[in-house]
């Protein structure tokens, strides 16, 4: 894997001069194992208000299963994870969405028979407050929630630039287009840390300048935090403000892209040359 930036056909604007905050999440220790096999092994990081974080690793570093840890999936057999100056213990799936963390996956799961428009609303439903009868009424509590979900989802149609397949049903869209629906139904939850499982894999080169764009103008405009895994070295080196690199479960790197392209382990890791 060619850890060059310049290699990729990649036509991004790189993140300068935005301003990271205080750490939002921060991972100690963590340790995860599959019966026998230790997918992390002894792992710290944290990721910081405000940037782009990228996970990145040869296969079966155990970057999958760090999201997975991040998102609440699983729950790691060591370790602490501390979510906005809060010690967070064994959760669901739907505690941690509520706590402000969204997700994309690899492979893309959204409702092929249904419209993007109601794709992108079911990203709201952790949000619904007001009790069963009211919904089932539209009344009350229920209909003012309902009116505003459907503006914040308009926004973020908008914002994504999917005006025209609003109506369509996900199942007729092309790779690209679904990627990018699957992209605002997370960011629909109002998610204040946003987890990318490889978001431009298996894309080509258009459509990966697309997705790298508007994860920055997510990132710029909305202020959410991003944490990505992602196997393309160049839109990685690109998009992020810092880098973790695993290897074996371990951490060999941690660091900005510059730093990481220069650390003797990642290299070897990747059996790559740097190429100045
Ligand atoms: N559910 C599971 N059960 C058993 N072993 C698992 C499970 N998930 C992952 N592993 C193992 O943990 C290790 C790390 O896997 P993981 O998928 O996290 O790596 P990865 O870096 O995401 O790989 P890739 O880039 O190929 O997706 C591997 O040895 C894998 O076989």
């Amino acid at each position: 894997m060619d850890l060059n930036p310049a290699a990729a056909a990649q036509d991004v604007t790189p993140p300068v001069g935005r301003q990271s905050g205080p750490v939002i999440m921060d991972l100690k220790n963590i340790t995860l194992r599959f019966g026998g096999v230790v997918a992390i092994k002894d792992i710290s990081f944290d990721i910081r208000e405000g940037e782009i974080r990228a996970i990145i690793g040869p296969n079966g570093a155990g970057k999958s299963s760090m999201l997975n840890v991040i998102s609440g999936f699983y729950v790691p057999q060591q370790g602490e994870i501390w979510f906005d100056g809060h010690k967070r213990g064994p959760m669901k799936p739907y505690q941690v969405a509520r706590l402000g963390i969204a997700r994309t996956f690899q492979n893309i799961a959204l409702f092929d028979g249904m419209s993007v428009l109601d794709n992108i609303m079911t990203g709201r439903l952790n949000m619904m407050t007001a009790p069963l009868w009211s919904q089932a009424l539209w009344w009350g509590r229920a209909e003012r929630e309902e009116v505003e979900n459907r503006e914040e989802v308009e926004r973020i149609i908008d914002f994504l630039e999917i005006q025209n397949i609003r109506k369509t049903p996900v199942g007729r869209l092309p790779y690209g287009l679904k990627k990018r629906v699957e992209l605002a139904r997370a960011l629909a939850a109002q998610p204040r840390i946003l987890l990318l499982d490889e978001p431009m894999a298996g894309m080509n080169v258009e459509e990966k300048e697309d997705m790298c764009r508007f994860i920055l103008d997510v990132n710029d405009e909305f202020g959410t935090t991003i944490a990505l895994i992602e196997h393309d070295m160049g839109v990685v080196m690109d998009l992020s403000d810092r880098v973790v690199v695993m290897d074996y479960g371990r951490k060999i790197g941690d660091g900005t892209p510059d730093e990481v392209r220069a650390n003797p382990d990642v290299i070897s890791a990747y059996l790559g040359v740097v190429q100045e």
